[in-house]
């Protein structure tokens, strides 16, 4: 799914327009008809009070046909209009006299004295500012957005949590509306799938209004969100003819004393998706663990409790390197020597980034497309710290040009980025944030590459099934029990369900939905 920026956004809205035919004002009508449904089918009639604050651009004339619609609908509501300009929109007109013709006039709230009482148990919906936010709000607007924020009522935004911008941070952080669930048009906002927005953005889907889909494509969008439909066509099925050589040798370099555990995890990973042949290279201390635990990988060992000569003889198609691995100046010195005569492809974590964090030098000895897999500090390590999380991903971007290489950005939506190019992952969950979750990951995408995959379509690949299997280990499991070794209990699970076709839950209330129309 492609994630479109504000300016994108409006271009496709006008071409949906002019192409298709369908006037803007009926394009409205369906867009927040869809919020309307997804409010009814859950309320199902109750008496619950619902405030609808309106803007005066068109994101307001969605909170209008709303509220419309909950009239018609008999629900106990208020709608009102935050005037924080005299201008108006037609769509706004357009639907600002439909709701009078209904004989609902909607106060005008044009300072702090017009705020109405919104208690804790009602339910807000936000329509002040969407696409078109311009600036940060202030003034009244602001200390209303406050004031909503302040009662801790539920709060449904459409289109955007009012106050938030779709690709630029916000600086104001007191002028945002905190929403419970977003109802988002057409594609997600970059802005939500950021750390620093978790305050404003919690839930939200993504209503489909029927926006050009080959116009939006010929936008060529630079940022995709990965969900199931883009996984499909990266998976690669087998041959009949295919044998364990058809699938590549994964070399995975790591761990020291007391951290065996990390190179074992990705040495069981790499072999777990299906890499033909595995091996491990790692301290002599560690040989015992790693051959009873994973009999099916071949081990090399260097030194007794650290690596430091990393002369295995190993032939590999990919090598995985980091986890565990340490950072001491034996470790140290070997991992430069190795780096500047390598000529392997490689995916590089853990301690493995750090040392070229300590010795940037060594970067450009990477061979194009390596994988590197940073969980923020590391990133930090590596690029320098950010003043905010969209200068962090031009910084990214920026690295990514400069040394021809592949950075995975470990966290909640873990992002992907190969020069200008972004891949924002859909899948996983708390239950992630457990010791050697990062360790899994690398041999996963190492196996991936070992078996012919893109290293690009490797990373999301295996970023993607590393969340599902915590997605799918939650219907029957808790957060809590769910360790590193789990993922690799559910990843059959999970690439099963690649082929899988979802329930459309939103079907069941198929009998309640309103027609567009007023
Ligand atoms: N057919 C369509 O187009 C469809 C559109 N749809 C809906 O339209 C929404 C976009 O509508 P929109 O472009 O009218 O912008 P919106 O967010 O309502 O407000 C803009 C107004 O606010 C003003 N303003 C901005 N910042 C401000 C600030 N800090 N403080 C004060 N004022 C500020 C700005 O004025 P200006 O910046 O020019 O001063 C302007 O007057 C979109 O999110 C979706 O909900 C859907 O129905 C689908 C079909
Ligand atoms: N809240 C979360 N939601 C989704 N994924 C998470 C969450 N917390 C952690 N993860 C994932 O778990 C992994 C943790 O990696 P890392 O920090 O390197 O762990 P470790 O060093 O213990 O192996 C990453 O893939 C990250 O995306
Ligand atoms: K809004």
């Amino acid at each position: 799914m492609f994630i479109l920026n504000s300016k994108q956004i409006s271009e496709a809205d006008k071409a949906t327009i002019s192409i298709n035919n369908i006037s803007s004002i009926d394009l409205m009508e369906h867009a927040a008809t869809q919020c309307f449904n997804w409010l009814h089918s859950r309320l199902q009639g109750q008496g619950i009070k619902i405030h609808v604050f309106c803007g005066i651009g068109n994101n307001g004339g969605d909170g209008l046909v709303i509220a419309r619609h909950l009239y018609q609908h008999g629900y106990n509501v208020s709608c009102y209009i935050v005037n924080f300009s005299d201008k108006r929109t037609d769509e706004f007109l357009i639907n600002y006299n439909r709701l009078k013709e209904l004989g609902e006039w909607p106060p005008i709230i044009k300072s702090e004295k017009d705020f109405p009482k919104v208690a804790f148990e009602d339910i807000v919906i936000d329509a002040i500012f969407g696409n078109g936010l311009t600036r940060e709000p202030e003034g009244f607007t602001k200390k209303l957005i406050q004031y909503i924020n302040h009662t801790r009522v539920f709060t449904l935004a459409i289109d955007f949590p009012s106050g938030l911008f779709s690709d630029e941070s916000v600086i104001d952080t007191g002028a945002v509306i905190k929403a419970g669930h977003t109802l988002t048009f057409q594609t997600p906002k970059l802005a939500f799938l950021l750390p620093e927005n978790k305050d404003f953005v919690n839930t939200w889907e993504v209503i489909d209004i029927g926006l050009d889909e080959n116009f939006i494509k010929n936008l060529n969008p630079k940022s995709h969100y990965i969900t199931k439909n883009e996984i499909i066509p990266i998976y690669k099925s087998r041959n009949k003819w295919s044998h364990k050589g058809t699938y590549g040798h994964s070399l995975i370099i790591g761990g020291s004393f007391g951290k065996i555990g990390a190179v074992t995890l990705a040495t069981r990973a790499a072999l777990k998706i299906g890499s033909g042949l595995v091996s491990a290279y790692l301290p002599k201390c560690g040989y015992n663990i790693l051959q009873i635990s994973v009999p099916e990988a071949m081990v090399e060992v260097d030194n007794d409790a650290a690596l430091e000569y990393y002369n295995f003889k190993t032939k590999a198609t990919i090598i995985g390197i980091g986890p565990g691995m340490g950072t001491v100046e034996k470790t140290a010195l070997g991992f430069e020597l190795f780096i500047k005569e390598n000529k392997l492809p490689l995916v590089i974590d853990a301690d493995a980034i750090n040392l070229l964090s300590i010795n940037k030098s060594l970067l450009k000895y990477l061979p194009k497309n390596t994988v590197l897999t940073p969980h923020p500090k590391e990133l930090e390590r590596l690029i320098g710290s950010w003043k905010n999380d969209f200068e962090k991903l031009e910084k990214i971007t920026d690295f990514s040009k400069d040394h021809n290489v592949i950075v995975v950005l470990k966290g909640a939506h873990t992002i992907i980025i190969n020069e200008d190019n972004k891949y924002i992952n859909s899948t996983g969950n708390p239950a992630l944030a457990t010791a050697g979750s990062g360790d899994v990951l690398t041999g996963l995408i190492t196996g991936l590459i070992a078996q012919g995959y893109e290293p690009i379509n490797a990373a999301i690949l295996g970023v993607y099934l590393h969340g599902k299997t915590a997605d799918l280990a939650l219907q029957e499991t808790s957060y809590e029990t769910f360790t590193a070794s789990s993922i690799l209990d559910y990843l059959s699970d999970a690439i099963l369900d690649i082929f899988k076709q979802d329930m459309d839950q939103e079907k069941i209330e198929d009998d309640e939905e309103v027609e567009d129309g007023n």
